[in-house]
């Protein structure tokens, strides 16, 4: 097997900075497959070293493979792709540049760091002619990066949509399923080890803004930073949205959206990335998404619409993205190619949130007596935004009435939320949530 009819057997020296999940995954599938590696690399893909936080602690590695000094590592002679999955800003963003800045190619799953400085280190890989790839850092084991960078080249990509954080997917789940509310589904959700002691950067929507981010980037041949990404998390959703969207055939989604807008009059184009929790139908291919699962749907002009799902986290999984990564670099340094760099040359500016188009599904508590609902009508038409649906429950003081809209700007939308929160107790706002995945 070993005996690869290509190639040049000079080897590839691999350097894995961090043993975590991911990073011991890693080390375990290149050992394990070394013989099938190198026959698909054209070339043996050895490992040189692993940066660790401590040594002294037994791994099940070689001790002479372990080091803590992961700056000496990154340029070694004898390394020509440096594996980054330590996660965080600092040390992997000096790290990574410093192997780029010796020629080495990178593979990273790190996408706090990519959704700020992916800029920077393409830069710094373009200048030295060498691989940065980063598919583990997306919906983990789910091939996204690299549908968007060479599949879909050649389209025009409009809009990505996925449920890209499988820990929010998973509380979302649980909730819909037993009808529990949030702190419940959470401590759940921790119990079970899908969600961490600290749960904020998953349920307030950082990860999948980063996530966005890099989807965004990539569709849209823009740089989009966390810091462009509209975002809100999953802690204000309730067990009464669930059951409302429910009487309209919904589910409650994490949903990180990426959309080109195109003004009808100029023809101007400019780019949504926003991250929010929405209703969409049952039938919407992403209402099927359960558990820890990750999806993500892509628009392009002459493709349609594409999906793709699978397993976004875990250690396994997102070391087989990881490793999908490394063969292609290890091939690129055998016949001494590159893959594709960053494309950013469109440049496509940011649309505040406000002047989205978007369907609000608005939950009231309202007081049932004659021209409360024309009160509440009113101050959506003042606004100019046309409600599509109205549906009333119970009487009284207490009575809930549901209210959807039609596409409208956000601005308007919000103005009109803050108008019905101003009536006084005669209405009283309990939840916004988007509708999406609808045309009208
Ligand atoms: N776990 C997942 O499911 C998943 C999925 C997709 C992407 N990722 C990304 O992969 C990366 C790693 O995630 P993980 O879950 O394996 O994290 P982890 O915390 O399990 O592993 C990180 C490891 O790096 C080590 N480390 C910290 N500082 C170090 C240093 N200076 N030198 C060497 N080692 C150091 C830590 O001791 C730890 O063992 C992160 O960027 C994460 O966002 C993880
Ligand atoms: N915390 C992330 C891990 C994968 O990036 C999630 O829940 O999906
Ligand atoms: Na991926």
């Amino acid at each position: 097997m070993a005996n690869s009819s290509f190639g040049t057997n000079r080897p590839i020296g691999v350097a894995v900075l961090g043993l975590g999940n991911v990073g011991s995954e890693v080390v375990r599938i290149l050992l394990e497959h070394a013989d099938e590696l190198h026959a698909r690399v054209g070339a043996p893909v050895v490992l040189r070293g692993v940066a660790v936080r401590r040594t002294g602690v037994e791994r099940g590695i070689a001790a002479d493979l372990l080091t803590t000094d992961a700056a000496a590592l990154v340029v070694r002679d004898d390394v020509d792709i440096v594996v980054e999955v330590i996660g965080g800003i600092e040390p992997p963003r000096a790290l990574i540049l410093s192997a780029l800045n010796a020629g080495k190619s990178v593979v990273t799953a790190n996408k706090a760091l990519l959704a700020d400085y992916t800029g920077e280190l393409a830069e710094a890989a373009e200048r030295n002619r060498a691989d940065l790839y980063f598919e583990a850092s997306v919906a983990g084991a789910i091939p996204v990066i690299r549908p968007l960078m060479q599949s879909l080249a050649g389209d025009r990509v409009n809009r990505v949509v996925g449920i890209v954080n499988g820990t929010t997917n998973f509380i979302l789940s649980a909730m819909e399923e037993t009808d529990a509310d949030y702190q419940v589904a959470l401590s759940q959700a921790q119990q079970l080890g899908y969600a961490e002691a600290d749960p904020t950067a998953d349920v307030e929507g950082y990860d999948a803004a980063a996530k966005a981010a890099i989807l965004a980037s990539l569709a849209f041949h823009t740089r989009v930073t966390a810091a462009d990404v509209y975002r809100e998390g999953i802690t204000g959703v309730s067990a009464e949205d669930f059951e409302t969207a429910a009487a309209f055939d919904c589910t409650v989604k994490l949903l990180a959206m990426c959309e080109r807008l195109v003004d009808p009059a100029s023809g101007n184009e400019r780019i949504s990335v926003r991250v929010y929790p929405a209703l969409i139908p049952r039938k919407h291919p992403l209402a099927a998404v359960s558990g820890a699962f990750n999806a993500v749907v892509v628009e392009a002009e002459a493709a349609g619409r594409l999906m793709f799902y699978g397993q976004g986290a875990g250690g396994a999984p997102t070391a087989s993205a990881v490793l999908g990564d490394l063969v292609m670099a290890a091939r690129n340094k055998v016949y001494e190619g590159r893959g594709p760099g960053e494309s950013a040359y469109a440049q496509l500016p940011i649309a505040p949130i406000g002047d989205t188009l978007v369907r609000y599904h608005m939950n009231l508590q309202v007081d049932d007596r004659p021209g409360v609902l024309a009160g509440v009508a009113n101050e959506f038409a003042k606004r100019d935004v046309s409600i599509s649906a109205v549906r009333q429950e119970g009487t009284g003081k207490r009575a809930r009435l549901v209210v959807v809209t039609h596409r409208a700007p956000e601005s308007a939308l919000a103005d009109t939320v803050q108008a019905l929160n101003e009536q006084g107790f005669d209405v009283i706002v309990r939840s916004v949530l988007r509708l999406e995945g609808t045309e009208e």
